[in-house]
């Protein structure tokens, strides 16, 4: 009988539950469980419901049971940099703080007093975005320091939950490196730089790569769900998982298209060169010590925003639709521009924007939705162009993975913009990579080859090609 496993993947938006296994040569997927996740105020922070997020998972298990489903593992992977801080006692010291809260603002440039940006740079290869660990940490340092004074324990999201199902402390690898407290060389917690931050380094676990086996599950959970299984580490940064699952790295520029957009390259090496750090790309660790050379770009977080200002009238598919019939408008924004990061309300934002820059101002859903389409394309080929310059070599294709790769306007926009053939899939790009991750522990699969190749031949990619010549 051949092994299988649960990828839990909790982006930003959704959580969901994936059973993975191989049969007949090919990897199949069936999923259990799909939930919403979303960033609450808690009276004093912008926070994600953590204690909600690990019922989920525990609720798409029983589901499992119920479904006579018996897995030999799960992963577990989330969003990157955040983190929760334990005591003493092992109790949580604050709620799960999100990125989007402004409590980073002006840290970075604190940070920057005490060591220089380059040599940050150079020493992490992590983009400067204002949210990483290294700047919520240095805030509750400023801020609430008997905060940081009773932390005996660091653990990043994912972290966490595998704490809660399984007792066992550790900080995965792959996530671990989006805290730009991680040393790109050593691929070590960074204990020069913590030191001269004057941050607790005794905090932070052991780092693990992906495929460890953490663990059996711990006696309650067995009791409560009637089974146990392993817990194994996938790449725990969710874009680390979508990218494990990019069937063809050679000559591709991949696009994990979610809540944001992260577009870049894979690589056996850190680029911690200049021009990089001027373009802000970051070397986030891959699985196998990889890395993922990319650039976050603000996403399809606005879509989300402005869906969610429209009162959720409409589907994502229905506001695809609307920004097709709003072919004739043409205002664009800055999708990376900070006041989008998390405005009160996301379609007074744009509108603010296009104002600002005498641009015909979005009034209806459509003209927001294909303002945002077009605007985050820009974006993307911004994106390549910097790629292209810095390695020296045109890359042949994008690859669209995850969530967005459904958006079949956006996905023609950027064939259109790049000229390039687009290749969109596959939808869970980031469930198949962690699946595929347990699987090559498991001995089920050989290595990331295999799996990739598993992949190419188990999962519909759609290719769109640019319908205009070029002039
Ligand atoms: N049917 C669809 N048509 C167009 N876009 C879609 C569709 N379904 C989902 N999307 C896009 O996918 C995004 C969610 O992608 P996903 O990878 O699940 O995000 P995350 O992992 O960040 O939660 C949505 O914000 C939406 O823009
Ligand atoms: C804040 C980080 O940059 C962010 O987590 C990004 O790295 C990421 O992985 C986003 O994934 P989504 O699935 O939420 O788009
Ligand atoms: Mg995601």
């Amino acid at each position: 009988m051949s092994k299988s496993s649960i990828a839990v993947d909790i982006g930003a938006s959704s959580g969901r539950l994936i059973h993975g296994y191989v049969e007949e040569g090919k990897l199949k997927l069936q999923e259990i469980h799909r939930f919403e996740n979303k960033i609450v105020h808690n009276g004093e922070n912008f926070c994600w419901e953590i204690d909600k997020l690990f019922d989920e998972i525990k609720n798409g298990l029983k589901k499992c049971h119920e479904l006579g489903i018996q897995p030999d593992s799960i992963g577990i992977d989330t969003w990157a940099v955040d983190f929760v801080l334990l005591d003493e006692n092992d109790h949580l010291l604050t709620d799960a703080v999100a990125y989007r809260d402004p409590r980073t603002d002006g840290m970075m440039e604190e940070v920057f007093q005490t060591i220089s940006k380059e040599r940050l740079y150079l020493e992490t290869g992590i983009q400067f975005q204002k949210f990483n660990t290294i700047y919520q940490l240095y805030s509750i340092k400023k801020n609430n320091p008997e905060i940081l004074e009773k932390a005996k324990t660091f653990l990043m999201i994912p972290d966490y939950l595998n704490y809660l199902l399984t007792g066992v402390k550790a900080n995965e690898y792959t996530n671990a490196t989006s805290t730009q407290l991680v040393n790109a060389f050593t691929k070590k917690w960074d204990h020069q730089l913590l030191d001269h931050l004057g941050i607790n380094k005794g905090m932070f676990q052991d780092i693990k790569l992906p495929k460890t086996v953490l663990g059996g599950l711990k006696q309650e959970i067995v009791n409560e769900l009637g089974f146990d299984l392993d817990v194994i580490l996938p790449a725990t940064h969710d874009t680390g998982s979508a990218v494990v699952s990019v069937p063809e790295t050679e000559g591709t520029i991949y696009l994990s298209s979610g809540t944001w957009s992260l577009i870049g390259v894979e690589n056996h090496f850190p680029i911690c060169i200049m021009k990089a750090l001027d373009y802000n790309f970051t070397n986030e660790g891959g699985i196998d010590y990889r890395y993922r050379f990319l650039k976050n770009i603000m996403g399809l977080w606005m879509i989300q925003e402005v869906k969610r200002n429209l009162g959720d009238q409409y589907s994502f598919a229905q506001l695809v639709d609307l920004a097709r019939e709003a072919d004739g408008f043409t205002s664009t924004v800055n999708v990376d521009d900070e006041r989008f990061l998390k405005p009160d309300n996301m379609m007074e934002a744009i509108q603010q924007y296009c104002s600002e820059t005498s641009q015909e101002i979005p009034q209806t859903a459509g003209e927001m939705a294909k303002c945002i389409f077009d605007s985050l394309v820009i974006s993307y080929q911004s994106a390549i162009d910097q790629i292209e310059e810095i390695y020296e070599q045109n890359f042949d294709r994008v690859n669209v993975i995850g969530g967005g790769c459904q958006n079949e306007l956006l996905n023609q926009l950027i064939a259109e913009k790049t000229k390039k053939d687009v290749y969109a899939g596959p939808v869970e790009a980031t469930a198949i990579g962690n699946v595929a991750a347990q699987l090559i522990a498991l001995n089920e699969l050989k290595d990331i080859n295999e799996a990739r190749t598993m992949i190419k031949d188990s999962f519909e990619v759609k290719k769109y090609t640019s319908l205009i010549e070029e002039r």
